[in-house]
């Protein structure tokens, strides 16, 4: 399978092309980086001192010597490359947070041209906690105060993250609510006292922090902490490869992690 990085001189995209070099089963074809960043023209595997004789490049239409594009930038940069993926039928995973909702409608109208895997955590470590935390939140579905707490790194530029979203709208789900319509995401000041049935938010930075969770339920008497700490990018690299293997069987399509985890 040709495989497409984006963001290649990123966090994220230095760790998904050498989790691509490494994989017997995929050819690393296209790097792709922002129009005048300073990695242009350099070979995608220079960081790790290994010449892969694929320079990154700014040209989208270089997309046609792939079959997926593995995409962690931003939500503009992932949208302008979603384009050219329907474009040159190239498939798509989608790591990168932090969308509107107009970004995730674009998302849903790509993905009835091309297969997509758009995923706010590709580990499975994180997708197995989803799971635990809808069981938890049918068992603890009244009488328990819900919050979200997550830290990440100091350069993160979204917040909530994707995944303390995602945690949030698993527990709303399983209330049989909407996670806007209970979310409290910021408090300050004279607040008053917390209101039965919302889910609070709480964000720290700092660091090199890769990425924690929690999901409390505080009940009268005790309290539940359900966690996920990352200590490496691997697990986001290695969920994503799977992810592409994943959409080599799918012509179009919008599927997530639990799709993919599930097959
Ligand atoms: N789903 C998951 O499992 C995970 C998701 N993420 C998400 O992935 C995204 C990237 O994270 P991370 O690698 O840490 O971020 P970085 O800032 O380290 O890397 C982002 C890369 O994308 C490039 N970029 C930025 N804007 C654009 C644009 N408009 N068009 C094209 N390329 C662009 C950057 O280039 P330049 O340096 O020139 O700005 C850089 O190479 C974030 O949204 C993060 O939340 C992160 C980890 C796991
Ligand atoms: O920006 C990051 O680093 C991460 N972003 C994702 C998110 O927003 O949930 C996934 C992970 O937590 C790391």
């Amino acid at each position: 399978m040709r495989i497409a990085i984006a963001g290649s001189d990123g966090r994220m995209g230095r760790m998904l092309i050498e989790a691509v070099i490494n994989s017997p089963d995929l050819t690393l074809t296209v790097a792709l980086d922002r129009t005048g960043s300073a990695c242009i023209g350099q070979d995608a595997g220079g960081f790790l001192g290994h010449t892969t004789g694929v320079h990154i490049t700014d040209d989208l239409d270089a997309l046609s010597h792939a079959d997926c594009l593995i995409d962690f930038t931003r939500p503009e940069g992932t949208l302008t490359h979603l384009e050219a993926c329907v474009k040159h039928k190239v498939k798509c995973v989608i790591g990168t947070t932090g969308f509107d909702i107009a970004g995730k409608q674009a998302i849903q109208a790509a993905s009835q041209k091309t297969a997509i895997v758009f995923a706010p955590n590709m580990s499975v470590g994180v997708n197995a906690t989803l799971k635990l935390l809808d069981m938890a939140a049918r068992l603890l579905n009244s009488g328990y105060d819900v919050e979200v707490f997550e830290a990440h790194h100091r350069n993160k530029v979204d917040a909530p993250s994707g995944t303390a979203l995602a945690m949030g709208e698993t527990v709303a789900r399983a209330w049989g609510e909407k996670l806007d319509d209970i979310a409290d995401w910021a408090r300050h000041g004279h607040t008053g006292a917390r209101e039965d049935g919302r889910i609070g938010f709480s964000v720290m930075r700092g660091g090199d922090i890769v990425g924690d969770h929690t999901v409390f339920f505080c009940g009268a008497g005790e309290r539940i902490e359900i966690s996920h700490r990352s200590s490496s990018r691997t697990t986001y690299a290695q969920g994503s490869l799977r992810a592409a293997r994943y959409l080599a069987r799918k012509e179009f399509g919008l599927f997530d992690m639990q799709d993919v985890l599930s097959s």
